[in-house]
């Protein structure tokens, strides 16, 4: 099933200490913006890209993508202060309310397209879907460095990119925490509010997210292995 990705890359890159946006930093000498980009640029059933940036990084993501050849970018927008600011820019720059439409962390590069094809199937059946995979580490809640409580792990996910929804619902969302001033944290913690369900696509664990540095040497291994099993 035919979709738009909105892919936020306005970030700050904060907590990877970079100096720079961190999707500038390379794996293996191609930068994560890009690694990230192929994998819809390759994708027959991606329509369009709308990519949500920083000005600052304007004139460079624009050479990136000449000199990668990523033809579907087919808007870049302005990125805003937060990342549902970034994404609610792209989201009013997509072409039909009426298809599907996909938000996915431009940091997290490994996301494969089978998984892509499994959450759109999903969002086109129920009118949204996440990825997800389940927690394995013993998740607290704390209060001023005590344990408040044991959170019961056999219903928890770490939930992921992309997050697929009918372009309606999404933007429904979207106005309802802007009148709400709601922030949250992903696009389904905005479409649950409406109300309305969303359903869980188990995925990968190695569907990281590029965050602090210990990050990257995660993803070195990642793309090592995936070379060696010709992935
Ligand atoms: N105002 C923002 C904040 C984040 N993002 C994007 O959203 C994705 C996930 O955000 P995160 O990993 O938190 O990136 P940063 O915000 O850059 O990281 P930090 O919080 O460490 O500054 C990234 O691709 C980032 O570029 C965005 O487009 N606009
Ligand atoms: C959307 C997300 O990747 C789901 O895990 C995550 O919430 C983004 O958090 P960030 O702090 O904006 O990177």
């Amino acid at each position: 099933m035919p979709y738009q990705v909105i892919i936020p890359a306005a970030g700050q890159g904060k907590r990877m200490g970079a100096g720079k946006n961190k999707l500038l930093l390379k794996l293996e000498a191609t930068p994560i913006l890009i690694h990230t980009l192929k994998v819809f640029e390759a994708d027959p059933e991606c329509l369009g890209i709308i990519l949500a940036i920083h000005p600052d990084d304007e004139q460079e993501f624009k050479s990136l993508l000449n000199e990668y050849g990523i033809h579907k970018v087919s808007s870049l927008v302005t990125g805003g202060k937060e990342r549902q600011d970034s994404v609610y820019n792209g989201l009013l720059a997509v072409s039909s309310l009426d298809g599907i439409v996909l938000v996915h962390d431009a940091a997290r590069p490994f996301i494969k397209v089978e998984t892509i094809h499994k959450l759109v199937d999903a969002a086109g059946k129920d009118g949204g879907a996440i990825v997800a995979v389940p927690v394995k580490d013993t998740i607290k809640k704390a209060a001023n460095n005590q344990v408040a409580e044991t959170v019961e792990r056999s219903s928890l996910w770490s939930v992921q990119t992309p997050q697929a929804f009918r372009a309606s619902i999404l933007l429904e969302a979207h106005n309802k925490a802007a009148r709400d001033q709601f922030i949250g944290t992903d696009e389904s913690s905005l479409v649950e509010r409406i109300p309305h369900p969303v359903s869980i696509i188990e995925g990968d664990y190695d569907n990281i997210k590029l965050t602090t540095p210990e990050d990257l040497y995660f993803a070195e291994a990642i793309l090592r292995k995936r070379k060696e099993s010709g992935l």
